[in-house]
């Protein structure tokens, strides 16, 4: 199992974390969030994609991300539409100098209508299920990961939303691939900080190891 550690904010702790070996690393390109990414990105191991995070951003504004943090993947976390990731792709295929992925994300409380992510089938090269709340992302709290015992596509996903130590019991299943065999990364964020955007490193350490025993 994968893991994305997101909302990375500041040098040294992007290092320490770095060291850590996730898979990706996130950052938050999403003005009105605590974490929000103004910096430089250190140089990273080749082995941790990069992933940048908006919300109904630009076309104009991601690409110019992609060009200057050169991203891996692009986290859509608002409500861009198929076609705006269908012009992500072909825009980010004609001038990145590097292959891009591309994440869909959808927010989810207690039921979820699966028809709706048939026209991202394609497009995108993954899925990602937060948790529905107040903000577009980083509400700290897990929504009923039930609703995903039905998940119809074959398109990996990240399970995303309110994941911490506290819930290392209930993502047995999804670790186990028990759950589905299409979960493809876990995402955490918020509930592994000392301060928005400071990442805890003992406690990833301690979920990292738990995640790949
Ligand atoms: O974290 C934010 O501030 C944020 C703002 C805008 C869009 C997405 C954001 N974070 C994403 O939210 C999920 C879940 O976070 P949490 O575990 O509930 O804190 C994660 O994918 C972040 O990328």
């Amino acid at each position: 199992m994968k893991i994305k550690i997101c909302g990375m904010k500041y040098q040294d702790n992007i290092n320490q974390i770095a060291a850590l070996q996730p898979d990706y690393l996130g950052f938050i390109f999403y003005k009105k969030s605590s974490r929000f990414f103004e910096s430089v990105i250190p140089k990273l191991p080749k082995t941790i994609k990069k992933v940048g995070v908006f919300v109904d951003a630009s076309l104009e504004y991601i690409l110019s991300k992609i060009e200057l943090h050169q991203l891996n993947v692009i986290q859509l976390h608002g409500q861009e539409t198929p076609e705006f990731c269908n012009e992500l792709r072909h825009a980010e295929l004609d001038s990145a100098s590097h292959p891009v992925e591309i994440i869909k994300v959808f927010s989810i409380k207690d039921h979820f209508d699966f028809s709706v992510l048939q026209p991202f089938e394609n497009i995108c090269d993954y899925f990602l299920f937060d948790t529905k709340g107040k903000l577009p992302g980083g509400n700290g709290y897990t929504f009923n990961w039930d609703v995903l015992k039905n998940y119809p596509s074959t398109t990996p996903y990240f399970l995303s939303g309110g994941i911490g130590l506290d819930e290392v019991d209930i993502i047995q299943p999804f670790l186990q691939k028990k759950e589905s065999k299409y979960c493809h990364a876990i995402d955490v964020n918020s509930k592994f900080e000392i301060t928005a955007g400071l990442k805890d490193i003992e406690a990833l350490e301690k979920f990292k190891d738990i995640l790949i025993s």
